[in-house]
């Protein structure tokens, strides 16, 4: 399709499924379920992902009163209007401008350089009537930082921008459909107003008089929208991996190399245990991340129950423990989907494998709800705080609990002794937590030796990212450990589960070895007893591998993969694919008349003589 084909078809079908919402009629899971299926990025995602949201956490009881129910009903279609051409990542430097107009009563919008332009929400461009727009907070002529305003962008009877406003989309992104189908837009206003009762102010307060009112409770929850996103982020990242894993492992069951003994069939891929040491801990990453998806919805829900209660002391955790897995699975699965397109070897390559649309349409995961570097940034400031307070009487809690036993993790040796030790959840445990607690600690001593803290921070920044990484990976072992200690229905599932927690932990030992054996935390012979352990259970899940996959229950359409198909039947469907392409709609090709027989006429004319 073409980018306007596509745009407009993602029309069809995002009207076609709120329709089905309504008639059938489908429960909240339901509509989800539906999104997912839908399989395509459009401005649905952006107006009950973020703009009804970010109205009930900022919103006053009468705003939400009034734009609750239109937002409910898509009366009015909602976008979340943040990142600007100038800045996303450091949102207190966005330049929008509202500034309170006592005389009117109401707040005058003005976007005053070229790089304060709105630039990147989605559902702006094309769609959207109004938007939350994040801007600076002026009253009296003191600007009281970004601050979340209901804005009506375009005219309900013709959907032309209103006056004072320009708007449109920014243009083609990576890949061929992809993000594409998309409107990511631009925004610019010129002194554009709106009344005062349309600034979210649920957390701080404008009065008539002009007078700001900064509320109690934490400004951070400000942010909240994008906490809430980057949980279900997480969940995502697994259904993404587990589909690109999905199709690889099925193609290197089928695929045949090398190996034949006297004329017999040859080699499947998957048999090679270079095959299994690429694909198997990312099958073992699909899995994680969805155990850890689901604690992270609890911790999610947890939080906000507490924040309805004004209990804030949860949030810093909340914050860090979102913005982290974020990171974390969202580049893991982005590398992860580049791994399994090189597993399927040349065929992984064609348009028809399904995986360069996947990446594609996934990579950008990696930057927005926040780049993720900048998210771990955040992780580290948070385990600095953590390690400082070590000693004062505060005892880590929640995620950082294990850094209570900073004394034991800093000294612990580890008592692997034999490779099946690697299977003991105890002792893979300890081995995680005094990495990370090491590396953390390392960090804030370095830290330390700064006199200005800022200017420490900024030169570390590559070694808190590291010891951040390490912490969330040490979360994400340690969810699945506690999924395996809980109640796993049916026979047989539990210890195909348990190969694959150690793979993920064993696999990341292998992965980032510096760290653990220049932290002590395991010696080079433990880290060969590892090696040992991992091959033995590739060993133990090959045979399991397509069940393992199977298990994900994507159907043929979902995946849209000739290689990732139930059936295995591969070569014929490539065929079938291939004769598919305009290409092959004539045998001789458009062009040919042009130039391809110009040029070998003319090369025969010139061999003539
Ligand atoms: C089934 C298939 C369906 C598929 C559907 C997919 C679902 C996704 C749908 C939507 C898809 C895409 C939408 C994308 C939308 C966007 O991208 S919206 C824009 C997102 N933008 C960002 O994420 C910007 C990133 N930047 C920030 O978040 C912050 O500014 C940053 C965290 C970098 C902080 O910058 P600072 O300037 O340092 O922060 P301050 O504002 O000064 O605050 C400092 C303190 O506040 C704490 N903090 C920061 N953020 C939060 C938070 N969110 N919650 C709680 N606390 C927070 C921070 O730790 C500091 O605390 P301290 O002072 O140290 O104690
Ligand atoms: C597909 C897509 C959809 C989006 N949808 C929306 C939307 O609906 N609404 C919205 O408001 N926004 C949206 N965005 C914008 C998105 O949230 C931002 O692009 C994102 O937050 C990153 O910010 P940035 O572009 O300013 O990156 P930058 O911050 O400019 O990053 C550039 C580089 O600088 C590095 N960097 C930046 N700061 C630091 C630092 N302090 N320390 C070390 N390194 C640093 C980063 O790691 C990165 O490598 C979307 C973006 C994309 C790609």
């Amino acid at each position: 399709m073409t980018r306007k084909e596509l745009f407009k078809n993602t029309l069809r079908k995002s009207v076609h499924a709120w329709k089905l919402i309504n008639e059938l009629p489908l429960s909240d899971d339901e509509s989800l379920m539906l999104r997912h299926f839908m399989d395509q990025p459009g401005f649905l995602d952006l107006h009950w992902r973020m703009f009804v949201p970010a109205i009930k956490g900022q919103g006053t009881e009468e705003q939400k009163q009034k734009w609750l129910p239109l937002a409910n009903k898509m009366q009015i279609i909602g976008c979340y209007a943040q990142t600007e051409l100038g800045h996303g990542s450091n949102v207190q430097g966005l330049e929008t401008t509202a500034t309170f107009d006592p005389q009117t009563d109401q707040f005058i919008l003005h976007s005053p350089t070229q790089t304060s332009s709105k630039w990147w929400p989605g559902g702006l461009g094309k769609v959207s009537t109004h938007a939350v727009i994040y801007a600076r907070l002026i009253t009296d002529g003191k600007d009281h930082g970004v601050h979340g305003f209901i804005v009506q962008l375009r005219n309900m009877d013709d959907h032309s921008p209103l006056p004072g406003i320009t708007i449109g989309d920014i243009g083609v992104k990576f890949g061929n459909g992809a993000y594409n189908s998309m409107d990511n837009g631009f925004l610019m206003f010129d002194k554009f107003c709106i009344p005062r009762d349309q600034m979210l102010m649920r957390l701080s307060k404008v009065t008539r008089e002009g007078k700001y009112v900064p509320s109690d409770v934490p400004r951070q929850l400000m942010y909240g929208t994008m906490v809430s996103v980057r949980q279900t982020i997480v969940s995502n990242a697994s259904i993404a991996m587990a589909r690109a894993v999905c199709i690889a492992t099925r193609y290197s069951a089928v695929r045949r190399q090398f190996g034949s003994q006297n004329g017999g069939i040859e080699t499947q891929v998957i048999d090679y245990k270079t095959q299994q040491n690429r694909l198997f801990p990312l099958l073992a990453s699909a899995y994680a991340f969805r155990f850890v998806g689901e604690w992270l919805k609890w911790l999610y829900t947890d939080v906000t129950q507490r924040l309805e209660a004004s209990d804030f002391a949860t949030l810093p955790e909340a914050h860090a423990c979102t913005a982290g897995l974020k990171s974390m699975t969202t580049s893991a699965t982005s590398d992860g989907i580049e791994e399994c397109r090189k597993l399927c070897g040349g065929h992984g390559y064609l348009w028809c494998s399904g995986l360069p649309e996947l990446f594609a349409v996934y990579v950008p995961a990696c930057t927005y709800e926040g780049d993720n570097v900048v998210l771990q940034l955040q992780v580290a400031r948070f385990l600095m705080k953590t390690v400082s307070q070590l000693g004062s009487g505060k005892a880590p809690a929640g995620t950082t609990a294990y850094m209570g036993r900073a004394k034991h993790l800093l000294q612990c040796r580890s008592s692997i002794r034999k490779a099946e030790d690697w299977l003991n959840p105890a002792m893979v445990l300890e081995t995680f937590e005094a990495r990370a607690l090491r590396m953390a600690v390392s960090c804030a001593n370095n830290l330390s030796k700064f006199e200005n803290q800022e200017q420490g921070f900024s030169e570390l920044l590559a070694d808190l990212v590291e010891a951040a990484i390490a912490h969330c990976q040490l979360i994400v072992v340690s969810k699945f450990i506690v999924k395996l200690e809980g109640e796993i229905k049916g026979k047989g599932v539990k210890n195909q589960l348990k190969n694959l927690c150690y793979i993920y932990a064993l696999h990341l030992i292998h992965k980032h070895l510096g760290d653990f054996l220049s932290t002590n935390s395991i010696t080079s012979e433990q880290a060969s007893l590892a090696n040992h352990q991992l091959r033995s259970l590739y060993t133990q899940v090959r045979p399991n591998a397509v069940a393992l996959v199977d298990a994900f229950d994507y159907t043929d359409h979902y995946l849209g993969s000739v290689l990732g198909r139930y059936d295995g039947n591969v070569y014929p469907k490539l065929f079938e694919e291939a004769l598919k392409d305009p290409l092959n709609d004539t045998v001789v090709p458009d062009g040919y008349h042009e130039y391809i027989r110009p040029l070998i006429k003319q090369h025969l004319r010139s061999a003539r003589l």
